[in-house]
């Protein structure tokens, strides 16, 4: 990170109004509940060192992708309670992010106290990065914090656009933290380095992939997106995930690993099931050997050990994507060994780093979450930081 940009750490808040932007895009269930609260925990240290120092801080943030407008399922206003638990206080709520009532109650705010603005994205300027309501919005602080790693590849007007207009914008803790940890996996890894990428979609992570062949010792690929790698070698992969456009991809990525050193390990069996559901019929399939009206939905035991001895014999991981539809108990043991071998690899001495809502959540509900040197907030950030992709969000607080 360029060195000139100041953080939280370097600034007393006494006194001052901190406008925050933090990424409290959290998934909620049927009845509004905060289901997965990691992304609330990881912004405390940010709000409680303003706080401590007898500041007072707004937040804002964006949920979900609303359309056209305000919608009651993407309300910040569901969140307000867990917020609450999580800091030990209360906390007023804006229901609209900019206008009189948000400008009223941010200025009566007083040292101590937390105002959370409703989600910008009820704004489409705030995708669109307008200047006026960035300008809107910065009114209401007299500090700009950006803590929102997870939507710092973002230009939008909160995340970027604002920051001009503040004498004083810095970052806070966690993006601190999680820039220091990917760098520590982009700079100079120890080796081995083992890549392990899984999850559904190809298309989104094919810039990451090709990049790490310029810098991985192992290359480990499951989930969804291997059924492309065992299509492309001429196999059958019945009615599995399949990203057809993408066949000549794979085939010249596996052609560049081979030139290039890299161990490109695929999965050698699969779990196998009649329909995407829990209690389908399930069997057991070799590679590329799937048969008609059958799927694809986790790697298979061998699978399992081949990628769990590299994996164990690895000084780096970096880890995107479950291995399958972890979310099913019947389809969830790939994911589970996966993330077994990284916290034996962790405690062994590797340095692992895990990224992407859904592998984040996954080692989280198997409880390795702290097993592991370090659980990104990011999904799309982190790896477009690991592309080497400049983050609006983080080259906005540059002086
Ligand atoms: N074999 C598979 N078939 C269908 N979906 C899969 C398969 N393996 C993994 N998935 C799904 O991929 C999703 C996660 O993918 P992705 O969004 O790329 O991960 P992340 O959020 O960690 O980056 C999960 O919901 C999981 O159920
Ligand atoms: O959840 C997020 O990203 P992620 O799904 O890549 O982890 C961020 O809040 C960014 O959201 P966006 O992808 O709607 O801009």
């Amino acid at each position: 990170m360029n060195p000139r940009i100041k953080n939280v750490d370097n600034l007393s808040f006494k006194g001052m109004k901190a406008l925050i932007r933090v990424d409290f895009n959290v998934p909620l269930d049927d009845h509004f509940h905060v289901t997965d609260d990691t992304r609330i925990e990881a912004a405390l240290p940010t709000i409680n060192k303003i706080l401590n120092d007898g500041g007072a801080v707004i937040l804002m943030s964006h949920l979900g992708r609303p359309k056209s407008g305000p919608e009651d399922k993407f309300s910040l206003k569901h969140i307000v309670l867990t917020l609450e638990k999580a800091l030990g206080k209360s906390v007023k709520f804006a229901p609209d992010c900019i206008g009189s009532e948000a400008k009223n109650l941010a200025e009566g705010l007083k040292a101590g106290e937390v105002l959370l603005l409703e989600n910008l994205r009820f704004y489409k300027e705030e995708e669109k990065g307008d200047a006026d309501f960035a300008k809107k919005l910065a009114s209401l602080g007299d500090i700009y914090v950006n803590d929102a790693f997870g939507t710092a590849h973002r230009a939008h007007a909160s995340t970027a656009v604002i920051a001009q207009y503040f004498d004083i914008k810095v970052c806070g803790y966690l993006m601190l933290s999680e820039l220091k940890n990917a760098d520590k996996v982009l700079g100079n890894p120890e080796r081995p380095y083992t890549a392990i990428m899984g999850g559904a979609k190809i298309s989104d992570k094919i810039l990451i992939i090709e990049r790490l062949l310029d810098k991985v010792d192992n290359l480990i690929i499951g989930g969804g997106m291997s059924y492309t790698f065992a299509k492309a070698q001429g196999g059958s992969i019945g009615d599995s995930l399949l990203e057809p456009d993408k066949l000549d991809f794979v085939l010249q990525l596996m052609e560049k690993a081979k030139t290039k050193g890299v161990n490109l390990i695929l999965p050698v069996d699969t779990v196998i099931s009649k329909a995407f559901a829990n209690d389908a019929e399930q069997g057991l399939a070799k590679k590329g050997e799937i048969p008609d009206g059958w799927m694809g939905l986790d790697i298979g035991p061998d699978t399992r050990k081949i990628f769990a001895e590299t994996v164990l014999k690895s000084k780096t991981i970096l880890w995107n994507g479950p291995m399958g539809v972890f979310e099913m108990e019947s389809f969830d043991k790939g994911t589970k060994a996966i993330a077994e071998a990284v916290a034996e690899a962790t405690r062994n001495g590797a340095y692992s780093l895990i990224g992407g809502g859904d592998s984040a959540a996954a080692v989280n509900k198997f409880g390795y979450g702290d097993q592991v040197s370090f659980v990104s907030t990011g999904g799309g950030a982190l790896l477009e930081h690991m592309e080497g992709k400049v983050l609006p969000g983080v080259a906005a607080l540059e002086p």
